[in-house]
């Protein structure tokens, strides 16, 4: 797969074609791939993750039996929960903490997603230096797909990997899945059918999921803090906006409201998601396919979405493609082009083509998770905003350089620390926050 011809795909009408394309174009054969290399799995565990036929005849493969269980409403069904621990980490931080953001945003993410997915008993909460074992199979996830050996040649990713599906392997045989989300023990219970047993091996898939729940969110969040606490005019507006929209009664935050009366934040939200997130969604060839009744790509060969080239076009979203323009998707959701002068159109004359945002891929693969990310991300950055001034300190800067390398898999990371100091707002100073849907 990896050595095989790969067709990039740069315009949004091939895009909405790829997504429209029949089964003979598949995710599920790529995941496999990614997922048996970036945890390393044996041999035979990979091996029942990529056979097509679940290992009978006329069978069904693990991962299409996943999706029936990995749905966007099996994993919003994880929503409530998840504000419910975000409202209580936030009401945790003491005034005048000075912290690194990066750090500070993706550690409340996951202590809540943690918590919310893999249940009370996660390995996460008993051992509470895995989540640094966590981040440095993290980082190094792509030198460990690539690498020959990478218990030598990626050694501290790969250590991270091996402590974090150990203490997974633990919780397994103690059956802390017991109490985490149905998703995750309806994902355990089918590992098991399909003769997954050996814990170490059932705990690397554990940590594979981790990936999906933790990482993309964090960053995301990051960037969304980041851009709005560098631009005090902007601040303002959407303090405005969340508070006459969104604030039910003291420190009370309803997601709804802010999901449909805050059209500005959205917009930022999915700004913020165009600059960072170009995520690319390939497509494993599995026969010969005819694509936009034009292209034949052919069978044995990898489609995929050039995400970056769509989400830095000039030609399609104006002369300023490379700024943050907070207003950008305020008038359509799939954004608009810019006019010359910078400004946005006010209606929906220039609205982009919906395959030109990829941030969640698209078609019958279409993240299941996205509405669960702008769920927790929109939530925690509003209370953030309400509840705290943030001042950069030590000399770093707001909105640090983004490590463009590691696109198209994961959300780009700062590549410099950005420390801030938060202050409580005089306003909401004694204020218990509550999260709710
Ligand atoms: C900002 C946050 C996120 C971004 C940018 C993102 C992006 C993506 C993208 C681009 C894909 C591939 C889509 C395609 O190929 O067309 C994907 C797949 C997936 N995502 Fe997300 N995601 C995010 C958050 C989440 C969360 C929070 C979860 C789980 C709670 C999740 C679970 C998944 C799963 C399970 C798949 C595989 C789907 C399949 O096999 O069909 N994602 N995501």
């Amino acid at each position: 797969m990896w050595t095989s011809r790969m067709y990039m795909v740069a315009s949004p009408e091939l895009c909405s074609a790829l997504q429209r394309a029949p089964s003979t174009l598949s995710l599920d054969p790529v995941i496999s791939e990614i997922t048996s290399r970036m945890v390393d799995l044996n041999p035979r565990t990979a091996s029942i993750l990529r056979d097509p036929s679940g290992g009978q005849d006329g069978g069904v493969s693990l991962y299409k039996q996943s999706h029936s269980i990995l749905t966007p409403q099996t994993l919003t069904d994880g929503s409530d929960i998840q504000l419910g621990y975000l409202g209580q980490l936030v009401n945790d931080v003491k005034d005048g903490s000075e912290v690194e953001l990066f750090r500070f945003v993706r550690k409340k993410i996951c202590d809540a997603s943690n918590r919310t997915f893999f249940g009370p008993k996660n390995p996460f909460e008993k051992y509470p230096d895995l989540l640094d074992s966590f981040w440095d199979w993290e980082s190094g996830i792509i030198p460990i797909m690539v690498g020959f050996f990478p218990r030598i040649t990626a050694r501290k990713a790969y250590q991270g990997l091996m402590t974090c599906a150990k203490a997974f392997a633990e919780y397994i045989e103690v059956e802390g899945y017991r109490e985490a989300h149905y998703f995750l023990q309806n994902r355990n219970s089918l590992h098991l059918q399909h003769g997954i047993t050996d814990t170490i091996e059932r705990g690397k898939l554990d940590v594979s999921m981790g990936l999906a729940i933790n990482v993309n969110a964090s960053i995301t969040t990051f960037w969304l803090l980041s851009n709005v606490f560098s631009r005090p005019e902007l601040l303002s507006r959407l303090r405005y906006e969340i508070r006459k929209n969104a604030l039910l009664g003291p420190g009370l935050l309803s997601f709804e409201c802010l999901r449909q009366s805050c059209p500005f934040l959205n917009s930022v939200y999915r700004e913020t998601l165009r600059l960072y997130a170009p995520m690319g969604s390939p497509r494993w060839v599995a026969a010969d396919t005819m694509l936009a009744d034009t292209y034949l790509v052919r069978k044995g060969t990898l489609v995929q979405t050039a995400s970056n080239a769509l989400h830095q076009n000039r030609e399609l979203w104006g002369p300023d493609v490379e700024s943050f323009k907070p207003n950008r998707f305020l008038y359509s959701i799939n954004g608009s082009k810019t006019n010359p002068d910078g400004s946005v159109p006010e209606d929906k004359a220039h609205a982009l083509h919906p395959a030109t945002f990829r941030s969640f891929g698209g078609g019958k693969h279409m993240c299941p998770g996205r509405h669960f990310a702008q769920c927790e991300i929109i939530s925690l950055s509003a209370v953030l905003l309400l509840a705290f001034d943030m001042e950069a300190i030590d000399g770093t800067d707001w909105n640090p350089p983004p490590d463009t390398k590691r696109t198209p898999i994961s959300v780009m990371r700062p590549l410099k620390e950005l420390k801030v100091r938060l202050q409580r707002r005089k306003e909401f100073e004694n204020i218990k926050w509550k999260l709710e849907l």
